[in-house]
């Protein structure tokens, strides 16, 4: 069963699309004190739960805006890692990512590559040194555009390891077509996750 906080977030995102599905109109003042009503209250009972500096060290994937099931700008995307260390998901984008009319926007691809990219280093570091592994450059070609409302498929694998240097390729397809291809550098910083107190996760 989906905790609490991820129902939370799954609302959020259905209200998100449906925002940008209404056009202006003077009885939306309505709407916007619900929404400052609802945000009083999660000030007021909830804001010392999560200390700042807590969230911003632990469940990292929780948080992020990909995969990050508490997230409402994540989908959120579930990224799988076959045996042979690809990292794929897939995604139907929506509203909340458009660029140009019906077309995804260009960033959030880079965003979805980045973070899948990325998955597919952190599920084979071996002979990686133990730090977070950071994008230190990620290059992309948008060949065609993507599409809204159809199934995506964001994909990676990594192609090579040479020290704290580990580089990785993907694409986001459309249809078994390559709409954007991305490869990246990604560096494992000098900084271990031993040496941030309450790290559970992240890249
Ligand atoms: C929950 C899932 C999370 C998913 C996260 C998705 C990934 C992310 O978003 S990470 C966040 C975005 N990235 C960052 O914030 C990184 C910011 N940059 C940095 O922290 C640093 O510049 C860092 C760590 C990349 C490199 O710094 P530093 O450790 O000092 O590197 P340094 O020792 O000088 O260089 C090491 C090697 O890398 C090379 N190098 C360093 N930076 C770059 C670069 N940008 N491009 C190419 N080569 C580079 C150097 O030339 C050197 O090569 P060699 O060993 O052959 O001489």
């Amino acid at each position: 069963m989906p905790a609490p906080l991820e129902d939370v977030a799954d609302a959020l995102r259905r209200m998100m699309d449906l925002l940008l599905r209404v056009d202006d109109d003077p009885a939306l003042g309505h709407i916007t004190s619900e929404l400052h009503a609802v945000s009083d209250l999660l000030e007021a009972e909830f804001d010392d739960e999560r200390p700042f500096d807590k969230m911003l060290h632990s469940d990292a994937p929780r948080h992020d805006p990909v995969s990050g099931v508490e997230n409402a700008i994540a989908p959120p995307i579930v990224v799988e890692v076959d045996s042979d260390g690809t990292a794929h998901a897939e995604v139907d984008f929506g509203l909340p990512y458009q660029g140009p009319k019906g077309l995804l926007h260009g960033g959030i691809s880079a965003l979805f590559l980045d973070h899948v990219l990325s998955l597919a280093n952190s599920n084979n570091r071996s002979g990686v040194d133990n730090g977070f592994l950071v994008t230190a450059q990620l290059s992309l070609r948008y060949h065609k555009p993507v599409p809204l409302f159809e199934r995506a498929t964001v994909s990676a694998r990594q192609t090579s390891i040479d020290g704290r240097k580990v580089r990785a390729a993907g694409e986001i397809s459309v249809g078994g077509e390559v709409a954007v291809s991305a490869e990246g550098l990604f560096i494992a910083t000098r900084i271990r996750p031993a040496d941030v107190p309450g790290d559970k996760g992240g890249a």
